[in-house]
């Protein structure tokens, strides 16, 4: 589908890229030829999964333990990162979520979801881009969001909120950002299937699945999103800024996903708080 060149000396961190959607295009990015930076909360996840690439595909990948949760840890892990040379790309991937009603939310819940989907990427951002102000060097900031933005989701208020808070970021940023040689683009996807978004939303008590609310009949295939991240980080989308794009087979446009959760008794919505996933 692309020159296997297309994102040669590009320099990418992809965080939470040891596992789930951030794997998949840290995997893509590495076959077209990216140098990879992959960071997340387990050292041992992160590195598996650059062991892997490297095996695969030859090129240089390192791993940062960080909890972008911690800005002091997320501004030490871009100061160990410009120590070998400015970043190109950064895409803020590590997120959370879980489903409850809202009302049983407490604040320590809200900012688990906040911390590291709305503050951490902001972190992350903030770090890469007044380096790349400094340095006058060209950067991209791809930011992984979700449909919520669009339609809002019941069930994942804090999660709908952070996202969209990332979407502001995304367009506000493209303005203050664009003149300064910095692109600032982000992908909405719908379902794609990995370990962590199917433990804290899909218990087994739920729906049929995802797959069978799609226009499209099916969930997304990791290759489509990496295929789709590639292309906006590149050269190739370098007049495409502030956008984002949508990847859900039309999903959105029916309905946020969430509405069979309406239905739940105050039973199945006990035995969801007592079930908990934890990763
Ligand atoms: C079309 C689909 C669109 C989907 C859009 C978005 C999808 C995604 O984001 S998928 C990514 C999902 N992946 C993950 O969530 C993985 C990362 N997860 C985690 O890091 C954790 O599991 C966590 C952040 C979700 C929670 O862990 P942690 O911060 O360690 O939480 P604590 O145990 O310290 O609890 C803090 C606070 O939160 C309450 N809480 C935790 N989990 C739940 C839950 N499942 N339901 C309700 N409440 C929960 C917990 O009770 C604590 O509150 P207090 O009891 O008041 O202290
Ligand atoms: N899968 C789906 O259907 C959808 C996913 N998305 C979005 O796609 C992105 C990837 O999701 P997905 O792959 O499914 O989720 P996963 O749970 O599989 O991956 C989340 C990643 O984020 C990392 N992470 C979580 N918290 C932190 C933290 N505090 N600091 C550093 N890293 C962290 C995790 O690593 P570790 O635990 O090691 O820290 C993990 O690698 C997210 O932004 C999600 O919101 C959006 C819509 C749908």
């Amino acid at each position: 589908m692309f020159d296997k060149t297309l994102l040669a000396n590009k320099r990418i961190l992809v965080t939470g890229g040891g596992s789930g959607l951030g794997a998949s295009m840290s995997r893509r990015f590495a076959e077209l030829g990216a140098e990879l930076i992959i960071c997340g909360r387990r050292l041992e996840q992160l590195e598996q999964t650059a062991a892997q690439l490297r095996a695969d595909f030859g090129g240089k990948v390192s791993v940062a333990r960080c909890d972008i949760r911690d800005a002091a840890a997320v501004e030490a892990m871009m100061e160990t990162i410009w120590c070998d040379g400015p970043l190109d790309v950064l895409v803020n991937n590590a997120a959370a979520t879980f489903i409850a009603q809202s009302e049983h939310l407490s604040a320590r819940a809200a900012d688990a979801i906040l911390a590291p989907t709305l503050h951490g990427a902001m972190y992350c951002t903030l770090e890469a881009g007044r380096r790349w102000i400094a340095g006058h060097h060209k950067g991209v900031v791809l930011s992984i969001l979700s449909t919520s933005t669009i339609t809002g989701r019941a069930f994942t208020v804090p999660s709908a909120m952070a996202k969209s808070g990332l979407l502001a970021m995304t367009k506000s940023l493209a303005v203050e950002w664009g003149p300064r040689g910095i692109r600032t683009v982000a992908i909405a996807p719908g379902p794609f299937p990995t370990t962590g978004a199917t433990g804290q939303l899909r218990p087994e008590t739920r729906d049929s699945g995802p797959a069978a609310q799609n226009p499209l009949g099916r969930v997304g295939k990791h290759s489509e999103l990496a295929n789709l991240a590639s292309f906006l980080i590149s050269d190739q989308a370098g007049y495409i800024n502030g956008e984002m794009v949508v990847q859900d087979g039309g999903a959105h446009l029916r309905a946020s996903g969430a509405e069979d959760l309406l239905q739940w008794s105050d039973a199945q919505w006990a035995a969801q708080r007592a079930a908990r996933t934890k990763t």
